[in-house]
């Protein structure tokens, strides 16, 4: 069974981001996941974040991290990580669609919540040391 990409979500310095879907015809269910890719040569910055989501693993504030691996796309080999996706789209963007104005309320509702992943972010040891970047994307609730 293979994750099959569906669309492009985006982009980061280091390639693509996909949406894909992952078809269990025996069970008769379909999973869905983001799956973000690389050269396999310049892939370090994603597999430095597949190490640090894998320890955050469980935390409610955090995406979910499914997984790493290696494939062939075009004769090149490429490093695939999946990850929990999340519908909302980002922060960024919501402010935006907003034109920047936002209630008290909704301030108050988003940054409790990323307060709440980086105190998660921070309590971990495995995380202790290394730069951190957070990403704000949003799931169906609108939760961070
Ligand atoms: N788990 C996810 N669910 C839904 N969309 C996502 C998810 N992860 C990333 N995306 C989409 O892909 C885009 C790029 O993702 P990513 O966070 O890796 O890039 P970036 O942080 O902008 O890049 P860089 O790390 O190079 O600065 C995001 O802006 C978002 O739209």
């Amino acid at each position: 069974m293979e994750w099959k990409k569906i669309s492009v979500l985006g982009a980061g310095s280091y390639g693509k981001v996909y949406y894909a879907v992952k078809i269990d015809s025996f069970l008769l269910r379909a999973s869905v996941a983001v799956v973000k890719c690389a050269d396999l040569w310049r892939s370090i910055s994603l597999q430095r974040e597949a190490h640090i989501l894998e320890t955050l693993r469980g935390s409610p504030n955090v995406v979910q991290f499914f997984g790493a691996d290696v494939s062939i796309e075009n004769n090149i080999p490429t490093y695939n990580l999946f990850l929990e996706y999340a519908c909302g789209g980002s922060l960024h963007n919501l402010i935006n669609s907003k034109r920047g104005k936002m209630s008290e309320v909704e301030i108050g509702f988003y940054a409790y919540q990323l307060l709440k992943g980086i105190q998660d972010v921070g309590l971990h040891k495995g995380v202790h040391n290394t730069q951190r970047k957070i990403k704000t994307i949003l799931d169906r609730n609108f939760c961070v």
